[in-house]
């Protein structure tokens, strides 16, 4: 039978890692075989653990690209129940042929990751995981400004960048509802 693809995304801070690492409580309880994946280029709290910004965490194997997700998996053919990928907007495009491959061997696959950029452009490889996806999870987060739990969108606060890869946290980035978001970039979006 194949594998179920399941799509976590959101702004930053609306609990996409939580998620995720629930999700592996989960199948670690049940004894799954599992393996966790995160991109080298998020260095910001571990490099070999998935950490929330709360603070939980699990161990995860550091890789470069999604290529070597499929080299990983491909020597554990046979013995693997899931896969998790943390942050996978930080991936190369093939992510989406790679995952798509192991869902059809018969392993589940949760993928976590913005959707969109603090510019309100869509990750690509975010936005072609979640047309594959059997479920997609849209999480929400606390909006900065006006304190709704309505924030689905990340503003940057330490002014533009040329491009849209930028690792940090509250230092550069906070999350923010519709209206807030449209304030506070009026210039591009009023
Ligand atoms: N604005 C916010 N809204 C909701 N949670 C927040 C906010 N700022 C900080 N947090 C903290 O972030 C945690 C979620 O972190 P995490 O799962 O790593 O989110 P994500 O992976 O989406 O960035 C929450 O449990 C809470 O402790
Ligand atoms: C909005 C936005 C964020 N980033 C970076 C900032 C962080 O390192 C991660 C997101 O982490 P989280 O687990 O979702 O909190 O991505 C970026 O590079 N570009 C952006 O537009
Ligand atoms: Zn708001």
């Amino acid at each position: 039978m194949s594998g179920k693809l399941t799509v976590v995304v959101g702004p930053m801070y609306s609990g996409k890692t939580s998620t995720l690492l629930s999700m592996i409580e989960i199948y670690t309880l049940g004894k799954k075989r599992i393996k966790v994946f995160k991109p080298v280029i998020d260095d910001r709290y571990s490099s070999d653990h998935v950490v929330s910004h709360s603070g939980q965490m699990a161990e995860a194997i550091n890789v470069y690209d999604s290529s070597e997700i499929k080299e990983i998996v491909s020597k554990e053919k046979g013995k693997l129940d899931a896969i998790f990928i943390d942050e996978i907007n930080f991936f190369d495009e093939n992510l989406l042929r790679i995952v798509e491959e192991i869902i059809f061997s018969g392993v589940d696959v949760f993928c976590v990751g913005l959707d969109l950029s603090y510019k309100h452009r869509p990750f690509a490889v975010t936005a072609n995981l979640m047309a594959a996806a059997d479920e997609v999870i849209k999480k929400k987060a606390v909006c900065h400004i006006c304190g709704e739990y309505n924030a689905t969108v990340t503003h940057r606060i330490s002014g533009p960048t040329d491009s849209e890869i930028d690792i940090g946290g509250m230092e550069k980035y906070i999350a923010v509802c519709r209206d807030c978001y449209k304030k506070l970039n009026a210039k591009d979006w009023g």
